[in-house]
């Protein structure tokens, strides 16, 4: 499903009613009607409720005007609420409509809105802005707001809950936190991306009458089911092990080791052919024996730390792999910074790049220069934290617009970027898929190192960089929800994350 931005949703709507003459009314009463449908198939007898709608100037005011229209029709106590008599052209004319029903319309004023907080209502409906939202909200909309917030009603909002910039889903200044939010034709950034998603409730996606032939492609999208290409992983029975790829994991430290060992054995877990480790001895001595399909290769180190030296003793063999997943665990040092940029001076191997090797893409220009130039395919997998150090920027820069931050580094470094976070986005600096699966019980140490297997196993089944990222990126967070089915957000672990893993590919693959 597409994922629109303001200016994508207001051409559509401009499409459909100057070339395709579907009526700007037309729209709003569809858009208006929806709601209230929705309304009433949660409620179903609204006599008894006391109901209060509030209604922008534009043009969500005029689907909040259509909503009261029906609303009157079911409940004796429908108030609808004003900023201003001046409101949209098309809302005028359902304003026109409600003043000849003799609707309940008060224009809001800081006495009315003392009165409202001695007011009980059950249902408010929050026609307020929409995707028309341009600055901070401030002064008498601001205290509404806080007003909506602060009663005891079952809030809907239309669209999009007001307060919400609809194209990165941050607030602006103050926002309403709805139960549902019913929003039209396509989702808008700001009902997917968090904080927005989160204040929207249940988000609840309707069509209004807009044809599907005004839409031009879009490139942002849900991470769907639909979206995966799981071709790739149908197993014809004259296979064997080398026709599933070679995967070399350069991992782990005497600090680190579990990352070391979460990544590799998400990878086996992960359909991949052969799966070798290569890791300090003090690491690897932690845990070899309880893992048995991994390869273990020791890499000499010092003080717990992988050695530049060590590792070129090793090269050749790595040289011969399909796939490297490096970073997991190795911790910052000289000598880590050493080894990632020979791999990409002097290797061709398609390459996955988490935690300590992104820290030397974020440290190192010359790293950066080399990554860009690097030929074979590549996926970086930063959190927030990790996408701001590379980009010199402050993480709530990168908050506070994740899909520019994925793209800017899929674009710097001619990669596939994985950001992740509550909602991860991927990309090739074309296409943008945003996921909306996995929970917070995956916000734990460990997580990112299990991501980093699965796309590494993926990738050296022969995918590209983009398939393999999706699908990495949609079995990590199902298995961390079909975990959820059965266990809590406290106590979901990263290793269960990885045995779980049956179960989301089982899905994934049987649909
Ligand atoms: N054809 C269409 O465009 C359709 C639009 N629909 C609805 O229309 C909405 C978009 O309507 P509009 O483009 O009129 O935009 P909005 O209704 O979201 O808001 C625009 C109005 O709010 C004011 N405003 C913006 N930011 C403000 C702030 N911070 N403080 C105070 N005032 C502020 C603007 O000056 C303008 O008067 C959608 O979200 C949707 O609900 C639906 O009726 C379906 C069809
Ligand atoms: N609240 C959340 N909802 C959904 N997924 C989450 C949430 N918090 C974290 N995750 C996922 O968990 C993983 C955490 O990765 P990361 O921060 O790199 O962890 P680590 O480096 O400790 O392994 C990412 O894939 C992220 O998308
Ligand atoms: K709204």
């Amino acid at each position: 499903m597409y994922v629109l931005t303001s200016e994508q949703m207001k051409q559509i709507d401009k499409k459909a009613t100057s070339e395709i003459g579907i009526p700007e009314v037309v729209l709003m009463e569809n858009a208006g009607f929806c709601v209230f449908e929705e309304i009433k198939r949660d409620l179903g007898d609204l006599k008894q409720k006391r109901i209060a709608v509030f209604c922008g100037k534009g043009n969500n005011g005029g689907d909040g005007f259509v909503v009261a229209r029906y609303l009157l029709e079911q409940s004796d106590n429908v108030q609808i609420f004003i900023f201003d008599e001046n409101v949209s052209a098309s809302s005028k004319v359902f304003l026109n409509i409600l003043k000849n029903l003799s609707a309940n319309i008060q224009v809001l004023n800081e006495e009315l809105l003392a009165r409202l907080y001695h007011e009980r209502f059950d249902i408010i409906v929050d026609g307020i802005f929409g995707i028309g939202l341009v600055r901070d909200v401030e002064g008498l909309y601001r205290k509404v707001i806080e007003y909506i917030n602060s009663s005891e009603a079952y809030v809907y909002s239309i669209d999009i809950p007001s307060g919400v910039c609809s194209d990165t889903g941050q607030i602006k200044g103050v926002a309403v936190k709805a139960n549902k939010t019913i929003t039209f034709m396509y989702p808008k950034i700001g009902n997917i991306l968090y904080p927005g998603a989160y204040l929207c409730g249940k988000l609840i996606v309707k069509d209004i009458g807009i044809p599907e032939k005004v839409v031009e492609k879009i490139s942002t999208k849900i991470l769907s089911r639909e979206e995966l290409n799981i071709e790739k992983l149908y197993r014809y029975p004259d296979t064997h092990k080398g026709d599933y790829g070679k995967v070399g994991v350069v991992a782990g430290s005497k600090f680190f080791p579990g990352a070391s060992v979460l990544c590799a054995n998400a990878c086996v877990k992960s359909g991949c052919g052969l799966c070798f480790l290569f890791s300090p001895i003090e690491s690897l001595s932690l845990h070899n024996f309880r893992n048995p399909e991994i390869i273990t290769v020791a890499i000499e180190s010092k003080d717990g730390v992988v050695t530049f030296e060590g590792f070129k003793q090793k090269e050749e063999f790595l040289k011969r792999l399909d796939v490297i997943a490096f970073g997991c665990g190795l911790t910052s040092s000289v000598e880590v910074e050493k080894i990632l940029i020979h791999i990409l001076k002097n290797f061709q191997i398609p390459i996955v790049i988490d935690a300590d090797g992104l820290n030397v893409l974020a440290n190192n220009k010359e790293a950066q220069t080399l990554l860009h130039e690097y030929k074979a395919p590549k996926i970086l997998t930063p959190h927030y934290k990790e996408a701001s150090r590379i980009l010199s920027c402050d993480v709530s820069e990168v908050a506070k617009n994740p899909l520019d931050v994925a793209l800017q580094l899929s674009k710097k470094f001619d990669c596939v970027c994985i950001l992740k976070g509550a909602r991860t986005i991927i990309t090739d600096g074309n296409n943008i898929y945003i996921n909306i699966l996995g929970n917070p019980g995956m916000a734990k140490g460990g997580s990112g190192d299990v991501l980093t297997g699965i796309v590494t196993a993926i990738l050296a089944q022969g995918y590209s960089g983009l398939d393999a990222a999706k699908l990495a990126v949609y079995l990590h967070s199902l298995s961390a929800d079909i975990l959820l089915e059965r266990k809590s957000m406290q106590t979901i672990l990263p290793s269960e994350i990885i045995e779980n893993l049956d179960f989301a590919f089982k899905r994934v693959i049987e649909g």
